[in-house]
């Protein structure tokens, strides 16, 4: 069963009190966060959502969070897919993979188990997603555990590299900045392709505008 839990957080209560100002369309964000049992999946999303850490998760069934952030003066509408790790069947990844837009990849850096399982864990994804672009950040959390550390930063930026995702070390039991930061970084990753091509055009067509026009006033000046 898909559980929704809904989180008013920040700017939506102060879009709401100007009524008279013409209501922003909301840009739709959906994450799916994704990687071995304990990692701190479930931990991660709620931090997000509330800045909170209880300690202790009940994971028994799928969890969307959901909560309206700004984002580069876009209003965006943030959903969180958690599911349980056992319940990982392939088709159940498949047709939560095909309703993301941005992928959370996570491992412990005190499981190496865990790294080794993210490589299988992204080619799922390019495979049903059928791209090589998917917006995704490679997260080694439980950083403040570096007695027990099994993996190195240099692993964690290598792995990153090698899938062509962003890569964030940190610690959801310690640093609510750094939560919030790899998943807006994510946001941000979603946006910038979800950004219709025409968009794009038009920039370029800016650009070499604004390239012609200093060529020819150069030459100009030149004559
Ligand atoms: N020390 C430390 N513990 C953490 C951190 N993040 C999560 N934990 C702990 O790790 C355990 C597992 O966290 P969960 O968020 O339940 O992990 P999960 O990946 O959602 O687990 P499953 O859904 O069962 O796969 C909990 O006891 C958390 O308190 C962290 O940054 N540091």
């Amino acid at each position: 069963m898909r559980t929704s839990l809904f989180c008013f957080v920040g700017f939506q209560c102060r879009y709401k009190e100007d009524k008279n100002k013409p209501k922003r369309k909301m840009v739709p964000v959906k994450i799916l966060i994704l990687g071995s049992q304990k990692t701190g999946k479930t931990a991660l999303c709620v931090r997000f959502m509330t800045k909170r850490f209880i300690g202790d998760y009940d994971n028994k069934k799928d969890v969307t969070y959901r909560c309206s952030r700004m984002v580069d003066q876009e209003t965006v509408e943030v959903e969180i897919l958690d599911i349980p790790c056992k319940e990982n069947s392939v088709s159940l990844l498949e047709s939560s993979i095909l309703w993301a837009d941005g992928f959370l990849l996570l491992y412990s850096i005190t499981q190496r188990l865990s790294f080794l399982e993210i490589p299988g864990l992204k080619r799922l994804i390019d495979q049903t997603k059928k791209s090589l672009v998917v917006p995704t950040v490679l997260v080694g959390n439980k950083a403040d555990l570096e007695i027990g550390r099994e993996v190195t930063t240099e692993e964690g930026q290598k792995l990153a590299e090698d899938l062509r995702c962003s890569f964030k070390e940190l610690s959801v039991a310690e640093a609510v900045l750094a939560v919030e930061a790899a998943v807006i970084q994510l946001i941000r990753m979603v946006l910038d392709q979800q950004r219709p091509l025409p968009d794009r055009r038009s920039y370029m067509l800016t650009v070499r505008h604004a390239l012609t026009r200093k060529l020819t006033r150069s030459k100009t000046m030149q004559w």
